[in-house]
């Protein structure tokens, strides 16, 4: 009798505790738009992959050169290479769109209508130099909720030379792709935000590379890649 008395008490504690003290909810990630920006000098490759990875990723893609003034694309027309000063109006149009994406799609939205396109977003921008590439981290950081990654696209400059060559239609010749590497300042060890991947290779090849290991990143983060698929 003393025995069952005892339990009933113990099962009152528990029913109590279980009332009182609910298990705590799984841990809420909190998720990050992204932009990821494709970097490296004039014919680096940095259009054909950044489309690509937008493509693949569903991510929206932004082409940088878009954002340089009439006169900067007249003066790389011409074969002249960009000043500091040149490129700091282009560099601040980026930084602010930086923060020009559509809002995160409602989980629950349930109109008959295609939803938005994640907000995670790919830019081109050469970011020749470090403080190229502070510029648009610091815009990350004003945005606050933002992260931002950089690839760098790697190759040796007589390779990015013939491909400038080869190609059709762009306003970039060969002649600019000796001053890009005499601006650029590789990025260092010290930038953990910068992944390197090298172009001397099958296109196919650098692309799956970016995208592997953007990926890895974003999933190491926060996870936001996988979440919004
Ligand atoms: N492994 C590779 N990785 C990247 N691009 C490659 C590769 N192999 C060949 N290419 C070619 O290099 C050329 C230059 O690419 P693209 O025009 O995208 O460069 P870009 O960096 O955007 O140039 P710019 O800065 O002058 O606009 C393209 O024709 C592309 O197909
Ligand atoms: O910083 C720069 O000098 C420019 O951004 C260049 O890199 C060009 O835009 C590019 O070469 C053509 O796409």
């Amino acid at each position: 009798m003393g025995d069952s008395s005892a339990l009933l008490d113990l099962q009152e504690q528990a029913a109590e505790t279980i009332v009182t003290h609910p298990p705590d909810p799984p841990p809420q990630r909190h998720l990050h738009r992204w932009i990821w920006f494709i970097t490296g000098p004039t014919a680096c490759g940095k259009t054909t992959v950044a489309k690509a990875l937008a493509a693949e990723l569903d991510f929206t893609f932004v082409e940088g050169d878009d954002f340089h003034p009439k006169a900067n694309v007249d003066k790389m027309s011409r074969g002249e290479p960009l000043t500091d000063d040149d490129r700091a109006g282009w560099l601040q149009a980026l930084r602010e769109h930086e923060t020009a994406q559509p809002p995160r799609p409602k989980p629950n939205d349930s109109s008959a209508s295609p939803p938005p396109p994640l907000p995670h977003m790919v830019m081109t921008c050469s970011a020749l130099k470090q403080h190229y590439r502070d510029v648009l981290r610091a815009g990350a950081v004003a945005a606050g909720d933002l992260r931002i990654g950089f690839v760098f696209l790697d190759g040796p400059e007589p390779l990015l030379a013939t491909r400038a060559a080869v190609r059709k239609g762009h306003f970039a010749g060969p002649e600019l792709v000796h001053s890009q590497f005499l601006a650029l300042e590789r990025p260092g060890d010290d930038e953990g935000d910068v992944i390197l991947v090298g172009v001397d290779r099958a296109l196919e090849d650098t692309q799956r590379d970016v995208t592997n290991k953007v990926k890895e990143v974003m999933m190491r983060d926060d996870g936001s890649y996988l979440a919004l698929q």
